[in-house]
This record gives C-alpha cells, structure tokens and sequence, in this order.
C-alpha cells in the first residue's frame, strides 16, 4: 500500500521529519510529491507538504489517512524539494520552516480556530453558533471563551483557511452567429434599445471571433447576465495575473549595444560555460560603471536563445529600480519580478507565470533565489558582496549558497559581479574556486573620478560646523551654479552605537578583541559584544585627553535643514527611510532627481549603489567614520565598499565628476583605499588584518544564541550549552563567549551568544543537532536557540 511521507506544519524539532500518512483509495490517483496536503495531527487538522510517496509505511502502528489534497498539481517540484532538505540540514532550520520559505505567502495555509457550545451554559457564552477564536481581539472576550474550553462547555474546530486567490476577469463569449444576432434582434420589442445594442456588439464580436472582457467592453454588466440567460452569451471567468510593472506594458525593448574590448571576453566566456552546462563559478569584478550590467544582460540573452532560463538576483530590488527597468526594458514580459515591495497577491501571480514556463527570466531580490524556474541556464548575482542576501530569520541562509547549490544541479555557471566582491569571494577566486574575470576601466575611457579626503578635525575647527567642510560647500554650490547634479551620502551604519573622540578620532576598543565597543544606554556602559569586557563610558578622551568625546551621528533632517541654510539656492531631495516609505516612493524620488527637477540628492545607504545618472558630477560624504566604529570585524570591509560604490556615481557620462569624503579618521586604510579606488590594495591588505585576528575567510564563523523571559535561565542555558559545544569541537576551534546578546534584552527576552571560529571540525554538525534536539526538550521551559552559520552581523 503506497503512503505518502507529509512534513507537518508545526514547527518544532520532534515533528521535524516525514510522517507516514495513508492515501485514500479516492486520492490514490491525484496525490503527488509537492503537493500541499491537509492532514489529521493530534487532536486537529494541520497542514503539510507531501515529500515523497513510498510503497510502504516505515512507520508499523495505525496510520492516518490523508484528509484533503489543496493543490490541484504539485507547488514545489523534485528539485525544489531537494533543496528545501539540503536547506534545513545546513542552516539547521526546521523543514516546514525551510518549505515556507520556498513558496509564496498567499500559499500559506492558515488555520482558524473556532469554538461552538458544547453544554447550555456554553451557548450562554456565544454570540453566534460558531466563534472564531483566531481573529478574537477582545482579550477578555477571548479569556472568557478559553475558560469555557476548559470548562468543556465549547469545543474548539481548527478549520483551514486558504490564502491563495487567483484573480478572475468575466469575458464574454457570444454563442450564435452574426446571422442569428440580427434574428434575435428583429424579435425584440422596439423600444429594447439597450438589448439590440448589446446583440449588435456581440454580433461585431462573433464576426471577429472575439471573446473580450466585459470590463474592457465599458458595457454595463446586467445586460450581459440577462443575455447569458437567454443563452445569447456565456460568461467566463478566466484568470488574470496581477501586472506589478504595468507602466512597461508595450514599451519598446532595449537592443544590446556593441561591447567593449573588455565587456566581449566575459560575455563569451560565460557563454561558453552555459553551453558547456558547466557549473562554472565566475566572478566578475568590475569597476563601478564598467558596464556589468550590459554583460549580464547579453549573457541572459544567449541563456535564453539556447532555450534555457536565467535567474538574476539583485540587492533589495525595491531599492534598485533602475535595475528593474533595464532587464524589463531589455526583455519585456518574458521577465518576472520577485520582490518586498509587491503585493502578497501581486508575487503570487508572478511566482506562478514563473512556475507555468511563462516566464524565462527572473530578477528578484534575496528570496527569488527559490524562483521555480526549471532548466535554468544561468545564474547572476549583482552586488554579491551586498549583507542583504543573508537572512537574518530563519532559515538563516545566504542567497550565494543557494544559487550556487542550484547551479550544480542544473549545470550552470554563475556570474557573481560586483566592483568590491566579499573578501570571502575574491579569496575564493584567489585559490581558483572561482574564476576571476575582470572589468578594470570605465565605459568610454572616462578616468575613475578623484577623490578629496578632508579631515573633519581640522575642518569642524575651522568652519565652526560639524556636518560641512568649507570644501565640500564651495563644491556643491559650484554645481548648483553650473545645472549639474549631485549625490550627497549620509552613513547611518552604526548610528550612535559607538564613542568617538570629535577631537582626535579615537574609538574606545575592546582591550582583548580591537573591536570598538557598543554602547549600551541602559547601563551606562561600553561592552565588547565578543568577549564580554565592559567598561563605564569616559568622560575624557583615554588618546588626547579632550573632554569631546561622545556618541556620534547625525540624522538626514538636520542635514537636510542645514542645507537649506547654507545653499538656500540648491533644490534638496531628501531619501531615507522615512521619505520612501510609501510603496514606489524610491522610484518616485529617482525619477524625479532623473528629470533634473533637484540639484542634490541627500540620502542614506540607499543612494550608495547602482544609481546611474549622467549629470552626477559630485558625489559628497558627510561622515564616512560611522560605520568604521562598529564592533564587527568586517566595519572596514563595509566601509571600504559604501565609500567605493558612492564615489562610482559620479562621472559616469561624458561630464567628469568628483568625490569629496569627509572624515574624522582621514589615515584609516579603508579610506585611503577608497581614495585611490584600489579594491586590489584594500583586499591584500584587509586579508593580512584577517589571518592575523584569525576572522573569515580565514576561518569559519557560527553563533549560537540562547533567549529565555529570565536572564538568570538564560545565562544557565548558554553555560551549559558551551560546555556541550566545546566537548564536540577540537582544540583548534576558538570559542568567544558566552556574551550578552546585543541588545541583551529585547521584548522581554534576555540574550545570550557564543561565536566559534573554526577550520575544520568533523563533529560540529552533529554537535549542533544534539544542542538543538536536547533543547527543543527543553523548549516548554521556554527557550530558545538559534545557529546562525557564517553571520553577517556579531551584535
Ligand atoms: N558596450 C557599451 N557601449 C556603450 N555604453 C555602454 C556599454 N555597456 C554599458 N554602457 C553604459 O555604461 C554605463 C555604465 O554601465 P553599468 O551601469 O552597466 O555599469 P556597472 O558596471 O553595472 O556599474 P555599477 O557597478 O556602478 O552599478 C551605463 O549607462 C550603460 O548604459
Ligand atoms: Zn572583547
Ligand atoms: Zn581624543
């Protein structure tokens, strides 16, 4: 007897593998691997995902039959499903979690719970025959009902609650032909006028062999449900997808341009591997405005005429629409767009154009790398080195790996591009993991524009102002004067968490980690989020002895208020996360700053990258130190891309541009690396700091975090939880902590962590299972564990 293996929607560790589940003889037929089920577990119905079907249960007690299938043919295919397994093993996530994550939120399957009356006094409690108790917001109303569950005067019913709905346009079709139109028509009664005027329009459309939407028809609807009764027309739901780009619909597509001497080997190269189906890793680093993107495009567009399909992720694509607009100009509705800024309805649609074969190519942000595409040709990752293709939720993955484990199932090369690659991946290419491939000058011979280093020491002395140098002024009025534009960087990356010195620069370090310590305003203190050591926050700078020693940041607005003092005559477009909110505010400002309609564009992070406007001649940095004074070993590497990626927006045409970087550490070598825009230099030079602090990519990295409603468990749980680590790890692993989380508590829970570094360790993995399985025993108690592998963020 065949049993299908169903993964249960509750997420824990015990539930955490395949149930066997009995196929009725009815659904014998219908229900395959893929599909999403409803099945009996404990005392209610949950939802599942079938994984596999045996020829007979592994399991010998009594088993339990599948109540109904919810999908008409499977959701994830044998490889999706693959991946979803090879998913949770290395992220130590919980399968189901693992499948939800695949699949888009309109297929999640939400359970309402509802209670009817068991006994009279039951019915006394009930305003209708059935409550529901999910979507109760009264907390008394709902105390009340919970204590006639126990009582046993309710009974509580889970029933399912689908989210999918599909969205249906009606369409006419005419049923009679031209000549039997006019016939019904003379039947009429004369003064029917809107009648014969319907039977005239449904005889045009019969004679044309239209079958159009009654919506387009700008008829009114009762006329057709009359006609359809007297069996003139049928009225036909048919589904539509839900255009999220409807303003590109019918836009004339982009041709390729001519490569340059430079762009043509990457391409053909590339292209050779597609070919070959040869699961070929390529990095791509190219300066900024080197023309990656016209690489990527022509690639994509040779995967495509090979029969293949492509799938290209991009940063927070929401963030990048330019992005979006070349590939959708290039390739029209052959693309679909994967992304947080559409609607849960509007990435249904999408995901199934996808799935259906409608859609070849996919450009989408970090979870797209799940796009369900099949026989995929190609994968692109732009901007690879970005922190936003790692997850910071479970499951904790990172974007890359996944591409890169789809990649050797398809036999696909992978283009990882970027003008500042991760140290990690150009240490790869180093050793010949990767193939380097390189796009080392501008487009059109234009030099990388020069860059002005000013010292905010000696310029905040001089012109009496913290935000703005007299250069940097005199710079953007300069613009301002001459109609050019420019882009003005606010760093927010570590705003306020740290203490610097406005007199010297001096960052307080952690004495045992050179990692600058993080302010905790709670207690008045500075600790090291990697070893632990805390200290009070001084009051005199410990280098120099000024007394101006605080924490440091600065917001958009009072830059923004500045400006408008000091430049009265410079139009400002504001761009944070305030000012672009709304849905499409990003693209909004854009568009407005491509018009010409504002001299400066003042922004966050979010300007930093991909921008490309040809009458940027000025890019400015109001505070490149920020960042630098994170408790993270990789603040200069982050560092070194942001300044690297702002400056490339300047000078990208024909006008030369410019870079003005205003710091407090002018000395710091992911400054003066960025000054020469030398990747090569920073990527030697930060390699040796890491193999000296024995940091990735030297070493592997994982946390481990325990959380609890008392610090005191806690603390215990985190204790006990090292002592099991370090029995499983050899001595070369480096165990840091236990340490109080970051934001040690957060809505009520106290954290705790540990970070490892490590090389080689045979046992870790098996260690991790052991910790996660012995605490989901513990987990009534009410902890809980997380493993991050290889995070992005320490605090
Ligand atoms: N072969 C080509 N011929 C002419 N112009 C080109 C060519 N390739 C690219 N360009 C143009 O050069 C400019 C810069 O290219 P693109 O934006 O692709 O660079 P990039 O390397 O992706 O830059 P960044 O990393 O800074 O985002 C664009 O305006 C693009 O249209
Ligand atoms: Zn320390
Ligand atoms: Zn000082």
């Amino acid at each position: 007897m065949p049993v299908a293996k169903v993964i249960v929607d509750v997420p824990t560790m015990q539930t955490n593998r395949p149930y066997d589940y009995e196929i009725p003889t009815a659904l014998a037929e219908s229900v395959q691997p893929g599909m999403r089920v409803w099945v009996p577990f404990g005392h209610r119905d949950v939802a599942g995902m079938v994984v596999a079907i045996d020829a007979a249960p592994t399991f010998t007690g009594e088993l339990k039959s599948i109540s109904s299938v919810l999908d008409p043919a499977p959701v994830l295919n044998a490889e999706l499903l693959a991946l979803a397994h090879w998913l949770a093993d290395t992220t130590y996530a919980f399968w189901i979690s693992c499948i939800q994550t695949m699949l888009p939120t309109m297929l999640k399957v939400d359970t309402d719970k509802t209670v009817t009356a068991a006994t009279p006094a039951g019915e006394a409690m009930l305003t209708a025959p059935e409550v529901s108790l999910t979507a109760m917001t009264d907390q008394t109303e709902l105390a009340k009902l919970l204590r006639g569950v126990a009582s046993g005067d309710l009974v509580v019913h889970y029933r399912r609650h689908d989210r999918a709905k599909v969205k249906t346009e009606t369409h006419a079709v005419p049923l009679l032909t031209p000549a039997e139109y006019s016939k019904a028509a003379a039947a009429l009664r004369a003064n029917a006028t809107q009648q014969r005027a319907l039977l005239q329009t449904l005889s045009d459309w019969a004679a044309a062999g239209q079958q159009p939407a009654i919506a387009e028809s700008q008829l009114p609807r009762a006329p057709f449900t009359a006609a359809a009764k007297r069996g003139w027309v049928r009225l036909e739901e048919r589904e539509v997808y839900r255009d999220p780009y409807p303003e590109l619909r019918g836009a004339k597509l982009t041709t390729p341009l001519p490569l340059t001497a430079d762009q043509q080997p990457v391409v053909a190269t590339v292209t050779a591997a597609v070919a070959a189906r040869r699961a070929e890793t390529f990095l791509l680093e190219g300066v900024t405005g080197s023309g990656k993107t016209e690489v990527y495009l022509q690639i994509i567009a040779q995967a495509i005429a090979a029969g293949r399909t492509a799938l290209m992720l991009v940063p927070e694509i929401a963030l990048t629409p330019q992005m979006v607009h070349r590939v959708t100009g290039r390739f029209g509705r052959q693309v679909a767009v994967l992304h947080s800024g559409l609607s849960d309805g509007e990435k249904f649609d999408e995901w199934r154009r996808i799935q259906r074969g409608e859609a070849k190519i996919v450009v989408g942000a970090r979870s797209a790398a799940f796009a369900p595409l099949t026989n995929i040709g190609v994968f692109i990752i732009d901007e690879e080195h970005e922190t936003s293709y790692k997850q910071d939720d479970a499951p904790r993955y990172h974007a890359r790996d996944v591409v890169l484990h789809r990649a050797a199932t398809f036999g696909a090369p992978v283009v990882l591009g970027s003008a500042t690659p991760s140290l990690e991946s150009r240490a790869r290419a180093e050793k010949g993991v990767y193939t380097l491939l390189r796009l080392p000058e501008r487009i059109n011979q234009q030099p990388m524009p020069p860059v002005t280093i000013i010292d905010m020491r000696d310029a905040m002395k001089k012109s009496g102002q913290e935000d703005f140098s007299q250069e940097l002024l005199t710079a953007l009025q300069d613009r301002v004067a001459r109609h050019e534009q420019s882009v003005l960087l606010l760093n927010r990356r570590g705003f306020s968490s740290f203490v610097m010195c406005r007199e010297c620069g001096y960052v307080v370090q952690c004495p045992n980690c050179d990692i600058s310590l993080t302010l905790h305003m709670d207690t008045h203190t500075l600790r090291c989020h990697y070893c632990g050591h805390e200290e009070p926050i001084p009051h005199r700078c410990p280098s120099c002895g000024s007394t101006k020693i605080r924490y440091y940041g600065t917001g958009t607005q009072k830059v923004e208020a500045k400006l408008n003092e000091l430049l009265p005559e410079a139009r400002v477009l504001r761009m944070d996360v305030d000012t672009t909110r709304k849905k499409g505010g990003h693209a909004k400002l854009l568009a407005k700053f491509g018009r010409h309609e504002a001299d400066i564009l003042l922004g966050t992070q979010m300007i930093a990258k991909g921008l490309d406007f040809p009458d940027v001649t000025l890019v400015g940095v109001i505070n490149a130190d920020t960042g630098l004074g994170l408790p993270d070993f990789r603040a200069s590497e982050r560092t070194f891309q942001l300044l690297t990626q702002v400056s490339g927006r300047a000078g990208r045409a024909d006008k030369p541009g410019s870079v003005i970087i205003q710091t407090f550490n002018p000395d710091h070598y992911a400054i003066t690396y960025a000054k020469h825009h030398d990747y090569e230099g920073f990527f030697r030079r930060e390699m040796a700091i890491r193999h000296l602090g024995h940091y990735p990519p030297y070493y592997f990295t994982i946390k481990l975090t325990v959380s609890h409603q008392s610090a005191e468990q806690a603390a215990k749980a985190i204790y006990s939880l090292a002592k099991t680590l370090k029995a499983g790890l050899t001595p070369a692993a480096i165990v840091l902590g236990p340490t109080p989380g970051a934001i040690a508590r957060l809505k009520n829970r106290y954290y705790y962590q540990i970070v490892v570094k490590y090389t080689r360790e045979p046992k870790l993995a098996a260690t991790l299972t052991q910790i996660l399985d012995s605490t989901q025993q513990s987990g009534r108690q009410g902890f809980q564990v997380a493993i991050d592998r290889e995070p992005q963020s320490f605090v």
